[in-house]
């Protein structure tokens, strides 16, 4: 048998880019002999192999054909007989489509080295069809290798668009497709993620709710960039200036969402759209099963968003509820990432990049003078179980108050 280095390891060497796991592909075995060697099968029908003692990757050479729709509709075709250059054909990119020999030497069929010096994200062939989450894939190389200079090939995405017109895309499963965006959304340009999927229709079926938004006008003085589509873009890449982490970037990406169900006759105008986007905050979650951590951020960040912004006028029990709402007291960090997912929402405007947010440090004071408020003397008066409660919010309401008062004193 040979065995060959293969997929993302050998085009991130070529790229001179960290490699972090390694693909193996073995020709001219069969599965016995992988597990006579102590290899252990990923799953019963899969030609899927982990190596003993690194735990890598080792798949036999296949060609694949599909079956019926969706993810386990696959059928492999896995034998002794397939050659390296079959089972390269069917893989996604040219540039995933090399194998590196024993001896460091590049097995290159499909011009893969040639597509990473034009910097180009192309097919391989029309096998790329098989797999509709390569759609996904190719946006979130796009997300990762834009700084270097990648592009998706225009017959590439003209391919993508026929894969997203089919309807394909809606038999992938909802954890292989948050895999997928959860990874892109952690790229150095998340937003172009989300514009590959929009050039090529995917966007509409993955994410229509984002898809809505383009073409939405908003307020030109708030939003020079006017487009509502187009300012999701610029805070996600708000977000990556910022390294975010991603529980922000995804509560960024769905926080506008009510400004698509805006009524075009009020238009630039968005009243009450938190509240408004709230239902497709929730549904959007469910139907992607974003992990905790995400979903509540997305909607804590949906229905707040504006309240951060008029930081500066809340009332003191307007911020005293604000803190009750987000558990201030027993979850400080996620109201840092709200805080984080605030200032990216007002930086990512045309213009407004470089701009402070002052907002968002006298939140934090305000926050810390609320959580400052003891609980010693509170009980030393007496007071306990409900009554405390009311204690602490009568006591922490004072605080804010006080704070408040100080802070327009102070002001200019
Ligand atoms: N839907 C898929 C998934 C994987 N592959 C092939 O399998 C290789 C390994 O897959 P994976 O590890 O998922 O991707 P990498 O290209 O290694 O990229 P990453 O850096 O994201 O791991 C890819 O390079 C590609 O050749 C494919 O053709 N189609
Ligand atoms: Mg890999």
């Amino acid at each position: 048998m040979q065995i060959y280095k293969v997929g993302g390891a050998v085009r991130d060497r070529l790229l001179g880019r960290p490699v972090t796991e390694t693909d193996w592909v073995v020709v001219g075995a069969h599965a016995e002999e992988l597990l006579a060697r102590g290899f252990r099968p990923v799953g019963a029908d899969f030609p899927v192999f982990l190596h003993p003692e690194t735990g890598e990757e080792y798949a036999l050479a296949r060609t694949e054909r599909k079956s019926g729709r969706g993810y386990g509709g696959f059928v492999f075709h896995a034998s002794p007989e397939v050659t390296l250059e079959e089972d390269l054909i069917r893989r996604d990119l040219t540039v995933n489509a090399m194998a590196e020999d024993a001896d460091g030497r590049i097995i290159d069929p499909y011009g893969g080295q040639r597509d990473l010096a034009d910097r180009l994200l192309r097919h391989v062939s029309p096998a790329f069809a098989e797999d509709p989450l390569r759609v996904l894939r190719v946006a979130r190389f796009a997300a990762r290798y834009a700084p270097l200079g990648f592009r998706v090939a225009d017959e590439t995405l003209a391919l993508m668009r026929e894969l997203a017109a089919s309807g394909e895309l809606a038999a992938l499963t909802a954890e292989r497709v948050w895999k997928e965006t959860e990874r892109a959304l952690l790229e150095p340009r998340p937003d172009l993620f989300v514009q590959v999927l929009r050039d090529c229709g995917a966007l509409r079926a993955l994410l229509p709710e984002v898809d809505a938004l383009f073409g939405v006008p908003q307020t030109a003085s708030h939003h020079p960039e006017v487009d509502s589509g187009v300012h999701v873009l610029m805070v996600l890449r708000q977000c990556a200036e910022h390294a975010q982490p991603l529980a922000v970037r995804w509560a960024c990406l769905l926080h506008d969402l009510g400004k698509g169900l805006t009524d075009p006759r009020h238009w630039p105008r968005h009243i009450a759209h938190e509240q408004r986007g709230l239902p497709l905050i929730e549904a959007v979650n469910a139907r992607c099963k974003a992990p905790r951590e995400c979903a509540e951020l997305a909607l804590l960040v949906g229905e707040y968003h504006t309240h951060a912004h008029r930081a500066l006028e809340l009332r003191a029990q307007t911020l005293a509820e604000l803190f009750q709402h987000f558990d201030l007291y027993r979850r400080p960090e996620r109201f840092e990432q709200f805080l984080a997912a605030c200032e990216m929402d007002a930086r990512g405007r045309l213009g407004f990049e470089q701009r402070a947010y002052p907002q968002a440090d006298y939140l934090r004071a305000a926050a810390a003078v609320a959580r400052g408020v003891a609980v010693q003397p509170l009980l030393a008066q007496g007071f306990k179980g409900a009554e405390l409660g009311e204690a602490l919010k009568r006591a922490r309401l004072a605080a804010l108050k006080v704070f408040r008062e100080e802070r327009r004193a102070k002001a200019p």
